[in-house]
């Protein structure tokens, strides 16, 4: 089988007429922790939601260019939303657990896809909890508000949401920012264990969690993707003066 993969071409990105992402073109492999770096601002979040169509939600924008997921281009007039969300679970920096009980926050994706059979919930809601290290912690009290978590394991409940509709990929915004370092070590340890089956890229503004963990490095400056490449290559042998500069710190 074709490994799957997200392939950017001639992306551009506007924002009341400011030039956002600048002719991105890149490969995101499948099967990999993709860190994307760079200096505040510079379009880490911007390029991150233009892997599912999240930027339609901005005012005022205007996005030229392609984004092939799967081979499929999702800005492609006919393309439907939906199904292309289906294939990317949704991460962000702060955890947001849905106002009800933790059972029901990881079966909500499956109930909307179609999903009734209670058995069939119930052994899905233990296997994602697994997934996630969470069930131990929580097979007692399902049924509880998920708000009551700490919030660790909130975020780590909300990686178990997003995975219960099998994705492709993981989009994962600064999410380990929020966290206490133990709780930051777990999700990066998530991710690690994770990638055997999911591509995931993380937009992380922490040089030394992306030393740690990530396979492919894409750094980007000022809107543009300045140099992308394997991450011991990235870091060893970089090729471009200004992440040359940023490895060393001189500009963060
Ligand atoms: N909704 C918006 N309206 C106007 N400008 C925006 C909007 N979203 C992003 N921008 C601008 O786009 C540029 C890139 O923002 P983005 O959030 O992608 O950067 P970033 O690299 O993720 O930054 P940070 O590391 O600080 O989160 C910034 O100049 C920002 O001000």
């Amino acid at each position: 089988m074709m490994e799957k993969s997200i392939e950017i071409g001639d992306l551009n990105v506007y924002i009341d007429k400011n030039h956002i992402l600048k002719n991105v073109n890149l490969t995101i492999p499948n099967r990999k922790i993709t860190c994307i770096i760079g200096p505040s601002g510079c379009g880490k979040s911007t390029l991150l939601k233009s892997f599912n169509r999240l930027l339609e939600n901005t005012e005022n924008v205007k996005i030229t260019g392609r984004v092939l997921v799967d081979g499929e281009n999702i800005y492609a007039p006919h393309s439907e939303i939906t199904h292309i969300r289906r294939k990317m679970g949704l991460l962000s920096q702060r955890p947001c657990p849905l106002p009800m009980s933790i059972f029901d926050n990881i079966t909500f994706g499956c109930r909307i896809h179609g999903i009734r059979n209670r058995k069939k919930l119930k052994t899905i809601v233990e296997h994602y909890l697994r997934e996630v290290g969470l069930w131990d912690e929580v097979k007692e009290r399902l049924n509880t508000p998920a708000s009551r978590m700490s919030v660790g394991q909130q975020q780590r409940l909300c990686l178990a949401r997003g995975l219960a509709v099998e994705p492709d990929f993981i989009l994962a915004d600064e999410a380990t920012s929020a966290l206490d370092p133990i709780s930051s070590g777990i999700i990066e340890n998530l991710f690690v264990k994770l990638r055997s089956e999911y591509g995931i890229i993380m937009v992380t503004h922490t040089l030394r969690q992306a030393r740690r963990i990530a396979d492919y490095v894409v750094f980007m400056y000022m809107g543009e993707v300045i140099e992308a490449a394997d991450a011991a290559e990235f870091f060893d042998n970089p090729k471009h003066e200004l992440t040359k500069k940023y490895l060393t710190g001189a500009f963060s």
